[in-house]
């Protein structure tokens, strides 16, 4: 396993944001998380990013993580290069031509303010900063968020190009809970702080009941 989270019990004050919640990624693994607003996925991210520290439970986390978080957070004045090398900075490493190979897209916008680019743009530079730093895991918060189908589409396709030529796994976090079950083999469902369904993502996305919460279909 790359990530295990054991019995996750995270507080804010008095209220429970996740409760007693279980959850694995291994190796090379596509696994999407999914569930309303509200439902904790973001105190799930910061958990395992150690920015929000647990009531009770266990993170582990063996290998390499990083994260395109919701919003992407770039820095708007810098190149879309400079972005890059940020993904990076801990390792010191400066080279960015391995993330234009894998991102051709990102070739023509090498030089161009990270803030002047649409946002479908930012968010392959997101995922370009976050595969900087070599990871065997990508936590990826609502990356479809406000983008056109098509630009979706090409993200999609790099993750399972990443996923099928490096062994990259992912733990994808999303609203759009179709997107997330076509990508990802394993699911888990959250709801106020709990998993309350967990299988094949094939299975959850033939299950009347998810199908008719998430993916608006008839139950
Ligand atoms: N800083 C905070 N202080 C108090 N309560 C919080 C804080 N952040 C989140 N919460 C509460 O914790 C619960 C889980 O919130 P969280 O943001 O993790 O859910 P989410 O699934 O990511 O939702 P969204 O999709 O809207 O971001 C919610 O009830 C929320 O109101």
């Amino acid at each position: 396993m790359i990530v295990e989270v054991r019995d996750l019990t995270v507080r804010y004050g008095a209220a429970t944001a996740l409760d007693g919640v279980t959850l694995s990624v291994a190796a090379g693994e596509l696994v999407a998380l999914i569930g309303p607003n509200g439902a904790g996925k973001s105190t799930l991210v910061n958990a395992l990013c150690g920015i929000r520290r647990p009531a009770s439970g266990r993170i582990d986390v063996r290998g390499r993580l990083a994260l395109v978080p919701e919003g992407r957070h770039l820095f708007p004045s810098l190149s879309v290069d400079d972005n890059l090398r940020l993904g990076a900075w801990r390792r010191r490493e400066r080279d960015t031509a391995h993330i234009y190979a894998l991102l051709p897209e990102l070739t023509p916008l090498r030089d161009r303010p990270a803030g002047r680019l649409s946002g479908g743009e930012q968010q392959m530079v997101a995922l370009g900063r976050a595969l900087m730093s070599r990871p065997d895991l990508l936590v990826i918060d609502e990356m479809s968020l406000g983008l056109a189908p098509k630009i979706v589409g090409s993200l999609v396709a790099h993750l399972r190009q990443r996923n099928a030529e490096d062994g990259l796994a992912v733990l994808l976090i999303e609203q759009n809970a179709r997107l997330a079950l076509e990508l990802c083999t394993r699911a888990y469902v959250l709801e106020a702080g709990r998993v309350v369904a967990e299988g094949p993502a094939a299975a959850l996305a033939g299950s009347p009941e998810i199908a008719a919460a998430y993916l608006g279909l008839e139950a």
